[in-house]
């Protein structure tokens, strides 16, 4: 037993006087609760403000409101209630099993309101039904306006937290208050057994106060130095003691026992500001003196801890207190008047707390002008299209899966209710990523220590995203498995997979939704003979399957027999499965710590949910900015994303591409751009930038002084992605329903899948791709496309690129969509060609590799708006690759897929051309 459980046993509740958003995040406030440490909190307005405004705690909850229109006093009303209701609900089992004793939380009412009874009434009530929790207290100052006040909302059932009590005839009118309140109830035939109230008694200031006059005296009264020289450190406990004794012969009376009777309890004193502050005073004194039955002592932090390191539990409270009273006199004989004292005491407590609040609320609204900042010329129509958002009830609809919210065409209806588990993904994994967990470290146990996933757009991209995001961690004592992914039928990216890809300790995860798509099925062909060839019988135990229930991948796996299947969840598409096993077996494999991936994206699915306001919910307000800036033009969405989070973009282009890139509307993520002047950039951009350590505030700060929004979203850690993925999966479902469009479908990608199939049919048939007819060639290279005014007269590829660019026009966007192999070296070229381009044109520019992006931005490229130029760029392939049992080769597959996407723009129209490297490398196209 500790000194606490000491402590408890002698009828003393400790309750913590400190409360912070991150003491509920961490667990710390539950482990306590857990240990028994603590059976209470309490807050203040000091501790609001020490809270949110010395902390980073709140920004990212603080933004949307701010986004939304919300004043500071809002935002804060709102932050701290989640705060009491998060606590509240840890403290619920104990406020059950202890009878409603214990296992409360307090929140104080607005400290301006101390001396306005009415208005005191109206926010007790006000903000009991905002927190809706038995076990709240609501703390009310007792002040001559408080004492009325008290009394109306026990009498309202409202369970009360009397504050800020310094003198005994203030406490008996708070006692008395508190019996009339019940004895008001009991006349209107209303029960009184469930209603709670303490009185906070505050201790430790008293001494503050009263030390400082007797230090007066001793310095300037050598014939009282003696007597107020015992007096110090004496006052404090003095006058609590007597309290106690007070109300052990109020609640003795008959008054009081008529109402026991009728199931009442008595108001337990709550000692309270019992840190101590002199440090020549024992650390635990306003503890251990004030120890008693029925008592409550609240205590910060560091209380807690002394106290529980060597405080000294006795029973110190009794009805004897001639001492006590001695002390009291005694001071009144030094002219120490304890009136006065207490007087002085109410009313400073008052002030500090009107002050503390004042402070936190010009604290809050530096921080809402700031966020407000970041939305530039969307500030003004953004409350207004959040509000809209909020009638209209889009979250309570997606919750409810409403198709109607996106589209009124039937198969789309049908099609989305079966696309929308990704909502409660969060949760359902918890039920299966142990199991990952599992398979991921029997794999390193059977000396697997690497992996190359298999898989195309949002069956490779989350993994991606983590693997560069979070590098290779641990598993147990060993080092995890080097995951590396495999996305490209480039014959060269396949070699240099290869490559990396020791047979015999490589996992091989063959990762699609659907298992039918045919660069998947291509590298597993691939991978399988290769395997075969080197493992023989062992081979199976090397390939893990992650497919929806019941493809023939799934089958396939079976017959094989593969090490696992995961199955996915065949409620969630596939760009939006980062939460299902797609994401999460190789976040295992790398060693990441799923539980807490999830309880971060369980954490934003939390501030997500329909019974939340519009303007708190982070993913609604965002999606809203996504749409209301498309619909003013802003249809740019240019990622900044700092180390260690650069990749985030690609996931997100491939989310919101593919999401809401059809019917001649849509989002344009615009990724990587090479970063230029401010005044580069057109008015069709919004930024957002994801921030680590502030590497880019300079730029992010000239892009908004330039007049551009530019929204920050802080990560502190790799783990954060878990919550972002889960924001811009609720985001692009807000700005899909905004703009009208199903945000679940990808139409156009099948039809560039079936032009290369018939491509390669043709190949098989007569041996020869066909790829039409140049429209200019040299032995650099060819161009084919549509027709450009000059183009005979271009003498190189570079004037021909030069041709094409004149095609822009304002608030088009530049397509470059390399048929390449990925690696740093043409990366680096082919941003340096985006450079060129964006400042010549002015535009944006993308930058893709095939066939990679048509899994990603190939729906938008053909679907959204016509607004872009499609710069296709395909070469020789130096050495070829065969696809076994295929009779194709992966080159031919990488041109056919090419040749399928060049046909798919020109049936829809859209400025496209292609130039085949020969000789010439990208260098030469700048
Ligand atoms: O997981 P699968 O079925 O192989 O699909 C891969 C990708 O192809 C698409 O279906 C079309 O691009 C994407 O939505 C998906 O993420
Ligand atoms: O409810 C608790 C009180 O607000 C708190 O104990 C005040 O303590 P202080 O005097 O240390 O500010």
């Amino acid at each position: 037993m500790n000194r606490i459980h000491r402590l408890h046993q002698l009828g003393q509740s400790l309750w913590y006087d400190n409360i912070q958003r991150s003491l509920l995040e961490n667990g710390k406030l539950a482990q306590l609760i857990e240990q028994g440490l603590i059976r209470g909190v309490t807050s203040n307005p000091t501790i609001f403000h020490n809270a949110i405004a010395r902390s980073n705690d709140y920004d990212a909850a603080l933004k949307p409101m701010a986004w939304s229109g919300w004043n500071a006093e809002q935002i804060f009303y709102q932050l701290a209630i989640e705060d009491i209701q998060a606590a509240a609900d840890l403290f619920r089992p104990l406020y059950e099993e202890s009878n409603a004793s214990d296992g409360y939380v307090s929140l104080e009412v607005n400290p301006l309101l101390a001396n306005d009874t009415n208005g005191t009434i109206t926010e007790s009530q006000r903000l009991w039904s905002l927190v809706n929790r038995p076990n709240l207290m609501i703390k009310i100052p007792a002040t001559a306006a408080g004492i009325p006040a008290i009394r109306k909302t026990i009498a309202a059932g409202i369970n009360v937290n009397v504050t800020l009590i310094f003198s005994l005839v203030r406490y008996a009118e708070v006692i008395d208050a508190y019996l009339s309140g019940l004895e008001d109830r009991l006349a209107q035939g209303l029960p009184v057994d469930r209603i709670a109230s303490v009185a906070s008694f505050f201790v430790s200031r008293v001494d503050t106060k009263v030390d400082q006059r007797l230090n007066e005296i001793i310095q300037n009264e050598e014939s009282n130095a003696g007597l107020a020289q015992s007096l110090l450190g004496k006052a404090a406990i003095a006058n609590a003691r007597l309290a106690y004794a007070l109300y052990l012969k109020k609640f003795a009376e008959e008054r009081f026992v008529v109402l026991r009777e009728k199931g009442a309890r008595t108001q337990r004193p709550l000692w309270a500001s019992t840190s101590t502050k002199n440090p020549a005073y024992r650390d635990v004194i306003y503890v251990e003196e004030l120890i008693g039955p029925d008592t409550v002592n609240t205590v910060p932090p560091q209380t807690l801890e002394a106290f529980l390191d060597h405080g000294e539990a006795q029973v110190k409270l009794g009805p004897d207190v001639e001492a006590e009273k001695k002390v009291i006199r005694q001071l009144e004989e030094l002219g120490i008047s304890m009136d006065q004292v207490t007087y002085e005491l109410e009313v400073e407590g008052v002030k500090a707390f009107a002050d503390a609040f004042t402070a936190l609320q010009q604290a809050i609204e530096q921080r809402r002008q700031a966020a407000v900042e970041e939305l530039g010329p969307l500030r003004n129509s953004l409350p207004e299209s959040v509000k809209r958002q909020e009638q209209e009830q889009v979250v309570r609809r997606i919750f409810d899966m409403d198709p109607s919210l996106w589209t009124e065409d039937p198969n789309g209806q049908a099609e989305i209710r079966q696309r929308l588990g990704w909502l409660h993904s969060p949760q359902n994994s918890r039920v299966l990523h142990r199991d990952y967990q599992q398979l991921a470290e029997s794999c390193s146990k059977d000396g697997l220590t690497h992996a190359l996933l298999l898989g195309m757009g949002g069956s490779s991209l989350a993994p991606e995203v983590l693997r560069l995001t979070f590098g290779v961690g641990r598993i147990g004592d060993q080092n995890a498995l080097d995951l590396a992914i495999l996305d490209s039928t480039d014959p060269q990216q396949v070699l240099e997979a290869a490559s990396r890809a020791p047979l015999e300790q490589t996992l091989f995860i063959v990762s699609s939704k659907s298992g039918t798509t045919s660069e998947v099925n291509a590298f597993f062909d691939y991978f399988w003979q290769q395997a075969q060839t080197t493992l023989g019988g062992k081979a199976a135990a090397h390939f893990v399957a992650i497919t929806d229930p019941g493809t023939v991948l799934e089958k396939l796996a079976r017959e094989k027999g593969f090490r696992a299947i995961l199955a996915g969840d065949p409620q969630v598409g596939g760009r939006y499965s980062a939460l299902t096993p797609f994401g999460l077996f190789p976040a295992a494999l790398l060693g990441i710590n799923l539980d807490t991936l999830l309880q971060r994206a369980e954490r934003m699915m939390a501030q997500s949910l329909p019974a939340l306001p519009a303007a708190r919910n982070p993913g609604l307000v965002l999606g809203t900015i996504l749409g209301e800036a498309v619909l003013d033009g802003r249809d740019k969405l240019t990622i900044l994303a700092e180390p260690p989070f650069e990749s985030f973009g690609s996931w997100l282009e491939q989310l919101i591409a593919e999401s809401t890139g059809k019917e001649g509307k849509g989002i344009i993520p615009v990724d990587l751009e090479p970063p230029v002047a401010a005044e580069h950039y057109g008015e069709d951009r919004l930024f957002v930038y994801f921030r680590s350590n502030g590497l880019w505030d300079e730029r992010a700060n000239a892009l908004r002084q330039a007049g551009h929004p530019v929204l920050v979203f802080d990560l502190k850690d790799a783990y954060d992605l878990g919550a972002e993925f889960y924001r811009w999966e609720m985001a692009t479902a807000v700005a899909s329903a905004i703009l009208g469009i199903n945000g679940f479908d990808q139409p156009d990608v099948q039809d560039n899948k079936d032009r290369t199939t018939r491509k390669i049919e043709e190949y098989r048939r007569t041996a020869v791709l066909d790829e039409g007819q140049p429209r200019w060639e040299n032995e650099q290279g060819r161009v084919y496309g549509i027709q450009l005014e000059g183009l005979t007269g271009a003498s190189t590829l570079r004037e021909v690129v030069q041709l094409f660019l004149r095609e822009a026009r304002k608030e088009d966007y530049v397509a470059i969509n390399a048929y390449l192999p990925r690696n740093s070296q043409t990366l680096e070229v082919l941003q340096k060609l985006r450079h060129v381009i964006l400042e010549k044109t002015g535009c944006a520019t993308t930058l893709g590799f095939g066939p990679r992006f048509l899994h990603s931005t190939g729906q938008l490229h053909k679907g959204g708006p016509d607004r872009a130029l499609f710069l296709q760029i395909t070469r020789e392939v130096d050495q070829d690759v065969e696809i076994p049992g295929r009779g194709i080769s992966f080159g031919i597959l990488e041109r056919a897929q090419a040749l399928g996407d060049l046909e798919a723009l020109l049936a829809r129209q859209r400025r496209v051309i292609r130039i085949h490297l020969t000789k010439a490398s990208v260098e030469d196209l700048i």
